[in-house]
């Protein structure tokens, strides 16, 4: 479970988080949904300790990750937006590398990269190098890379952007199951059918607030609006500001 509270991070000038406050359960995909700017990657980055709030309180599995950072990401799996491939590493070569990292090794190490691989629909890329690959190839080698050590958090910063839509029904599909194993995952997107389809709880953020959470029915009902998308537009709010 991930629990955060009044979360601020300021950049100079800028309040990239202005007060956010949430609860992802486990066995739940949580959807962070914001416009653009709002603060998602912001906020990502705080929950596993790469940047350091200025403000309130952070807990995975009761862990502040500012804490003990290395214990908190043992057990999270992070996508971010910034994929680090190495290029003269074929993918197997790369996953084999961040495996032996996390404590993996020998056969069990091997079995793990092709059950990864399968799940993801990337056999075909696992033995070349990754230069020259796609955004959606790299994509993938990320993915896998964040779930290779069987994590029981997942933080992904819009984990099906670029894909082919074979390559995002895997990805779903991979996402359900790890949420049916009890995974706690939090996504950043801007894909609407993915929220109403796949997450059971969302976030939405705009302008470094947390402006509501609940599942897409919910925000729905709150709202008055049947459609996810108006809804969350309503939620925004305008130009003039955040609707109340
Ligand atoms: N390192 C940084 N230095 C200065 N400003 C930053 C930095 N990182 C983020 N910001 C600013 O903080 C705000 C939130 O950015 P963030 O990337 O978290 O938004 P986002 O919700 O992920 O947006 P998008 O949907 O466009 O990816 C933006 O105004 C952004 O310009």
């Amino acid at each position: 479970m991930i629990e955060a509270h009044e979360v601020r991070k300021q950049f100079g000038a800028v309040q990239a988080l202005g007060g956010v406050g949430f609860t992802a359960r486990d066995g739940h995909i949580t959807a962070l949904l914001g416009p653009n700017g709002a603060g998602k990657t912001t906020l990502l980055r705080t929950l596993v300790g790469m940047l350091k709030r200025d403000h309130g309180s952070i807990a995975i599995d009761g862990v502040d990750p500012e804490r003990e950072p290395l214990r908190v990401r043992a057990n999270i799996g992070f996508l971010t937006d910034q994929f680090g491939l190495y290029e003269r590493l074929s993918t197997r070569e790369y996953l084999t590398y961040f495996g032996e990292l996390n404590g993996m090794d020998g056969a069990a190490l091997r079995r793990r990269i092709d059950e990864v691989s399968e799940m993801l629909a990337m056999g075909d890329i696992l033995e070349r190098r990754s230069k020259g690959f796609s955004q959606g190839q790299r994509i993938k080698v990320a993915l896998a890379r964040a779930l290779l050590h069987r994590p029981r958090h997942l933080l992904l910063d819009e984990p099906t952007r670029g894909l082919d839509v074979m390559s995002t029904r895997a990805v779903r599909q991979a996402l359900a199951r790890l949420r049916d194993e009890g995974c706690c995952v939090v996504m950043a997107t801007h894909v609407m059918q993915e929220v109403s389809h796949l997450c059971d709880d969302v976030i939405v953020i705009a302008k470094g607030h947390t402006v509501a959470q609940g599942s897409p029915r919910a925000l729905c009902e709150r709202t008055g609006i049947a459609n996810l998308e108006d809804a969350f537009v309503s939620l925004v709010g305008t130009d003039e500001g955040i609707a109340a």
